[in-house]
Formats: structure tokens, sequence, C-alpha cells
């Protein structure tokens, strides 16, 4: 068939042209256009749908009762105490949303160098865990591994002149990962970027007869400005001396993206994570490509916050940024997003 696209009429050879018809002004044998004519028939050809499936709901924990505190740079998301988490892990449950992730906000008076609140089984984390498990066993629950919202630093590990020592901070990661997993927690999620920590942490778990619980690596954490509203829901920002650059990836690398990933597979990761989500997508696109595991992006806190500020401004339709930014995760291959959105748009899918 000669390839005819956009070609001017009057460069046929043969005229269709009988004067009672009225003709077009090109002569097109394929016009795309006509698949999404109408909403039916876009929806027919839709490759990519964003389901409550493929959402996890990060929520920020503080301790109290009846709290629910305001995040000025993450406007519509709150730090909640335990009994209000468990309220949002019941709106999860209602929502089909399979799995929440939990952050603490730790008083300033139980943060230190060692970050030893960590391992403490009575830790905020651990006691929502605890509460969120007993009325709701059948929500998914991720707890996050490193020890930024414990240290009096703000970093992921230990430090010692100036320096994050690597495996000394790994056997304390091994510690907060049992004494989640003991609470009840479902997957451990390690984004403390420590090299030979899910190794560590499988070992641990598996030595205290936690065979089930997985382990999703925050495989390809780049070092990334788009954390800032995170760190001050954490109250980590102002604490928080340098840069994490020395263990969380360069954002220029993607190759690098695929050793990190492939190291953590080794290791026995279950599940692996991009992270951040949006200008990393080409990072999503070749993990996926390469090792077809379950493969989780993380939309993180500058990106929820750039589209509710501009939202709140007027500057752009929200909701519907919301929409095409999730589905974007899923055009790149990803399995499953962590979202502030999360239950914004299964409340969204669900009037669809
Ligand atoms: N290691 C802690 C951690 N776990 C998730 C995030 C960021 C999530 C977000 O920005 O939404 C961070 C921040 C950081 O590494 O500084
Ligand atoms: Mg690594």
């Amino acid at each position: 068939m000669a390839i005819k696209y956009g070609r001017p009429i009057e460069l046929r050879e043969v005229s269709r042209r009988d004067g009672t018809t009225a003709s077009p002004a090109l002569d097109l044998t394929v016009r795309p256009r006509r698949n999404r004519k109408a909403e039916w028939a876009r929806r027919m050809v839709r490759e990519n749908v964003l389901t409550a499936d493929d959402l996890i709901w990060p929520l920020f924990l503080i301790d109290g009762s009846n709290k629910r505190e305001a995040i000025a740079s993450m406007p519509g998301v709150d730090r909640l105490s335990v009994d209000q988490a468990v309220r949002d892990a019941e709106r999860a449950m209602k929502l089909t949303i399979p799995c929440i992730a939990l952050f603490p906000y730790t008083d300033p008076s139980l943060r230190d160098e060692e970050g030893s609140e960590a391992t403490n089984p009575n830790n905020l984390v651990c006691q929502a865990v605890r509460a969120i498990k007993k009325e709701f066993p059948d929500l998914g629950i991720l707890c996050d591994v490193a020890l930024d919202p414990f240290t009096s630093h703000g970093h992921d590990g230990l430090i010692s002149d100036g320096k994050i020592l690597n495996d000394e901070t790994v056997a304390v990661l091994v510690r907060q990962a049992l004494v989640q997993a003991e609470a009840g927690c479902d997957i451990i999620a390690p984004s403390d970027m420590m090299d030979g920590r899910v190794a560590a942490i499988r070992e641990g778990l598996d030595h205290s007869g936690l065979l089930d619980v997985q382990i999703m690596a925050y495989a390809a954490k780049y070092a990334s400005a788009f954390y800032g509203p995170f760190r001050d829901a954490i109250g980590s920002a102002k604490t928080l001396t340098g840069d994490k650059r020395t263990y969380q990836m360069d954002s220029a690398n993607t190759d690098e993206a695929l050793r990190e990933v492939e190291l953590d597979i080794s290791e026995g990761a279950d599940m692996v994570m991009v992270k951040p989500g949006m200008p990393y997508l080409d990072v999503v696109r070749r993990v996926k490509d390469t090792f077809a595991m379950p493969t989780f992006a993380y939309q993180v806190s500058g990106e929820y916050a750039m589209i509710a500020a501009a939202a709140n401004n007027g500057w752009l339709d929200g909701e519907r940024a919301m929409m095409e930014s999730l589905v974007a995760f899923k055009r790149a291959g990803a399995d499953g997003v962590l979202s502030y959105f999360a239950p914004k748009a299964a409340e969204k899918i669900r009037a669809q």
C-alpha cells in the first residue's frame, strides 16, 4: 500500500472527484482522530487504566489523640494521631485502596544522634500498625525503613565525622524492620539507600520466622529537591545538615538505577521502587522492561505540592492534573504508585 498520509488531493494520480460529492481538502486514508471521536470510542482503545488497586496511600503520624494537623507545604494532607490514622485506614478500605504507608513525625525530644526511637517497639509507627491491623486486618500496611524521622541531624543513617556509616546503619535498620514487622507491618520498605540493607533485612526477618513479610525496596532513589515538603511533614527539614548525595542517587543517572535494582532483587526484594516519580518515568520504564518485577513509583511530596499549589491558585485543573499524572505512571510501566492523591483519585475513579 502506498503511503500517502497527508498528501494533498491535487497530487492524486487518479482523482476520485466526480463533482457531486464534497471533497476533503486532504487525501487521507488514515485519520487517527476517528478513534477519538467520542468518549465510548476513546474508552475502547484506551491502553492504560488507573484503578484503586494501583494506589498506595502514604499517611503521616503524630503523637496525641483526635489530632489532624495541617502540613503547610502539602495542602490537603494532615499529620494524624493514631486514632485518626485508623479512620483514614477505614477510608482506604472503603475505597478499596489495597495498602497504606506510614511515616512518623517524631517529637523532637525523642530524636537523637543514633535515631534510637526507630527501634522502639512502641514507637508511633508500631502503635499505628497495631491499632490499624486490629480494626482492619485485611488492609496492607507498608512501613518505611530509614532513620531520618528519628535522628537529630535528619540523615537516614548513623554519622561519624560527618560521614554516613553504611554497615553500622544497616545493623540498626534490621532492628527497625524487625520491630515494625513484629507489630504487624506487611511490607518493609527500606528507603535509606545503604548498600546491602535488603539482604540484611531479609535475613533478619527470616531468622525471626517472619517469612511472609514482603520487602519493597526503594531501589532507585534519587537525591531530590522534590522531598522538601515531606521533610516539613516529618519535621526533619530544619534539622537536616548538608544533603543526602553520598547515599541517594545522582539525578543524571539511569544505568546506575538498573545496577541498584538488580542488586536489590538479588538480595531478596519482592518489589522495587523508583523515586521520585514524574521526573523519573524513563527510569520506571527501563526498570520494568529490564527486570519484569513488580515495579512501583513514588509520586513524592514535592510533586503533590506542585499540582496542589497550582490548582489552589486556579492555574490548572487540579483533578485533571492529578488523574493525568497518575495514569502516566501506568503508561511508564509501573504496577502501582505511592501518592498523596490516593484517596482523591480513588474517589474520582469510583465516581466515573
Ligand atoms: N528516607 C526517608 C524518606 N522516605 C520517603 C521520603 C520522601 C517522600 C516524599 O517526598 O513524599 C523520604 C525523604 C528523604 O529521603 O529525604
Ligand atoms: Mg542499593
